[in-house]
């Protein structure tokens, strides 16, 4: 098959398997580059390790710290018809890769809200791993339905207490355009907060300490994102900002936990970067544009594995943690510096449909979208046959 991008709004529905595989040997090698993270973790869980934040964590814990990995995702597999998910060809290209390297990979494909992936999950702790000391929360979901009740929750991505218009791109017509998001009412933060919060990070720690499979000294965290005030309205003072709190609150309860055999839980932030789950957020691909014109321009742009390669090296295993008053890890400082968040202030006043590819990197942000779904990528042959079919070695 030969396979070519296929763009639905914030979805590309067509992925390339060599260019995924190239995309995760890339960020391998980059781990490599920077060198051992000492003191790393060894036997590491990740959910949501498949794409995006999660799968950069995977990558460093493996090729950062020489960890084995128990990775946790839902994808699809590829048919003779049809392209899989980004994620199922990841997984199967850093399995490929770890196995090379004789490096312990397995994957379980499933739903992490569900009580039956995790109790998969301790089975193959408790048959390969014995225990492990990092467990790495990095699920982006739209819904979750309930272990307990079988509710299903389905999250929004709108503001609290008021509408609010902000120009957007919209990212088909490429035009700049005001977008006017209606406020939330209550039923809808709440189910945000369900799908996104902390309650399954909590679960999961509940269900892997009662099993007796978290080492001593384990430590967890958690992602989050605070930006500032060009996305507040959207983003943290938003519904997703309500599940990013909950966050914050839960965690007491699980360090407090953790912390009796050593460990520590902590909720990392982490940049604005363009995954699979920021690209759906209104708004984001704008400010994504406009924050990479601004940290290129001054040579500090980022993407997941340099983040989390640093949250890895810096603060979960640093001696001297980057922490902010709330106790998270911080990752996010060379966004947050006033001159970037100005300088993107500015050229979101000045943007228009017209100036759109001269005062932004809205170039920069598709290639970025593209490599998310394995397009773009140098020195990949998008004209050559591909078979869609891949299998992940070690699957559970
Ligand atoms: N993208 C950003 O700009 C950004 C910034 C800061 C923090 N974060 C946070 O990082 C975390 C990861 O987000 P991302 O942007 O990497 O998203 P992503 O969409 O790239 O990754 C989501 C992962 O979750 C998995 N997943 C989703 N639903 C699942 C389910 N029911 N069961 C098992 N696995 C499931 C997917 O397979 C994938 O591995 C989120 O908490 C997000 O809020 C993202």
């Amino acid at each position: 098959m030969i396979i070519k991008p296929r763009v639905r709004g914030f979805m590309c529905v067509t992925t390339h398997p060599v260019g995924c595989e190239a995309n995760v040997g890339q960020q391998i090698d980059y781990v490599k580059a920077q060198g051992p993270i000492p003191n790393g973790p060894k036997r590491v869980l990740v959910i949501g390790a498949s794409t995006g934040y999660g799968l950069a964590s995977r990558i460093s814990a493996a090729f950062g710290a020489g960890a084995s990995t128990l990775g946790i995702f839902f994808e699809k597999e590829g048919t003779e018809k049809k392209p899989g998910t980004a994620g199922w060809y990841n997984s199967a290209a850093f399995h490929k890769f770890a196995e090379a390297e004789g490096i312990y990979a397995k994957s379980i494909n499933g739903d992490a809200f569900s009580d039956a992936i995790k109790e998969k999950t301790i089975a193959e702790i408790k048959a390969d791993l014995g225990q492990v000391d990092l467990v790495v929360y990095s699920l982006a979901s739209p819904r979750r339905q309930h272990p307990k009740t079988g509710e299903v929750f389905n999250s929004t991505l709108k503001p609290i207490g008021k509408d609010v218009t902000q120009r957007g791109v919209n990212t088909d017509k490429e035009t700049i355009e005001n977008f006017t998001l209606v406020a939330a009412n209550e039923d809808e933060i709440n189910n945000t907060v369900a799908v996104m919060g902390g309650e399954d990070w909590q679960m999961w720690i509940d269900a892997l300490d009662e099993a007796g499979v978290l080492a001593d000294g384990a430590k967890t965290t958690a992602y989050t994102y605070l930006g500032d005030k060009l996305t507040w309205d959207i983003y943290w003072h938003g519904t997703i900002g309500a599940a990013k709190k909950d966050l914050d609150k839960r965690v007491i309860n699980i360090r407090e936990k953790l912390a009796r055999t050593g460990g520590d839980a902590r909720v990392s932030v982490l940049k604005a970067v363009v995954t699979q789950a920021s690209s759906a957020i209104p708004v984001m691909p704008l400010y994504l544009a406009l924050l990479f014109k601004a940290m290129k321009a001054d040579g500090s742009h980022e993407g997941c594995i340099e983040q989390v390669y640093g949250l890895f090296k810096n603060s979960l295993y640093g001696d001297a943690p980057i922490k902010d008053e709330e106790g998270r890890l911080r990752a996010d400082g060379l966004e947050m510096r006033p001159e970037i968040q100005a300088a993107v202030a500015q050229m979101w006043d000045d943007v228009t449909t017209e100036n759109l590819l001269a005062t932004t990197d809205f170039a920069g942000y598709k290639r970025e979208f593209l490599r998310l779904f394995g397009f773009e990528i140098d020195g990949v042959d998008y004209d050559a046959d591909v078979d869609p079919v891949v299998e992940i070695n070690n699957m559970a």
